[in-house]
């Protein structure tokens, strides 16, 4: 299973699909467009910060219990993303300490359940996309989805900062499985060609180096 992570806007979705094409695998992705409590959350993160979470750490679940049945399925964002996002929404007053302890317990003891082989308690690889922040806002521009909009709610902008600084120190201390970070500013794999080729190529590296692609 490869796992992809970077913020919003990052280009996990994107590069999940061209990824699970390339490698004739499949593709699970995060439950955005349907997913009805997170048009709440951004209109009121207070009341929705915990029911939110409970729903992506349900759906994620599921994903990751269909994506590790064979080698190389792509999964477009990791679980403990997941809990990079609540643990920043609760250092902002948006969720309870009480309600912190049950999200990492539930999270905790769900991990345990996962029927991996003992060598396969993670990822075969990680692969991040890292972005500054004018790329994350441009494609979030561009994406259109609008209550994620910076002119929609003046506190975005803060937040979006401190989601990417969160993410910097994250990727540096993710050591559950192998790791690539890639330059999602500089590579334009949805438009470009070329672009896509190299990444595409960075990724058979690493995953031949691992032993999952002949
Ligand atoms: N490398 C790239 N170069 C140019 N445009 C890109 C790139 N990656 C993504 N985009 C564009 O940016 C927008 C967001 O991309 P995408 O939905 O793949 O991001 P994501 O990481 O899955 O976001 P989210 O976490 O919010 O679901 C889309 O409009 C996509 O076409
Ligand atoms: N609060 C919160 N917790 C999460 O675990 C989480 N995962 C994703 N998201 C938001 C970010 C994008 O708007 C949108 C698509 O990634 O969903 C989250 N928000």
């Amino acid at each position: 299973m490869i796992v992809l992570s970077g913020a919003i806007g990052a280009g996990k979705s994107s590069l999940a699909k061209l990824l699970s094409e390339h490698l004739g695998t499949e593709a699970f992705y995060e439950q955005v467009d349907n997913n009805p409590v997170l048009p709440l959350f951004y209109k009121d993160p207070k009341k929705y910060a915990f029911l939110l979470q409970i729903y992506f750490l349900n759906k994620r679940f599921e994903s990751i219990k269909k994506a590790m049945v064979q080698d190389n399925n792509v999964l477009d964002r990791s679980i403990y993303e997941d809990s990079l996002f609540f643990h920043m929404n609760a250092d902002m007053g948006r969720a309870t300490p009480q309600e912190v302890k049950v999200y990492d317990e539930l999270l905790d003891n769900m991990m345990q359940e996962l029927p991996y082989a003992a060598a396969k308690k993670a990822p075969d690889l990680l692969v991040h996309l890292d972005i500054s922040y004018d790329t994350m806002i441009h494609r979030i521009e561009k994406r259109g989805r609008s209550y994620e909009q910076p002119e929609q709610d003046p506190t975005l902008p803060e937040y979006y900062h401190q989601l990417l600084d969160r993410y910097d120190g994250w990727y540096d201390d993710y050591d559950y499985s192998p790791k690539m970070k890639l330059d999602g500013d500089k590579y334009d794999f949805v438009e470009n060609p070329e672009d896509r080729q190299k990444v595409l190529d960075m990724i058979d590296e690493q995953l031949r180096q691992r032993g999952t692609l002949d």
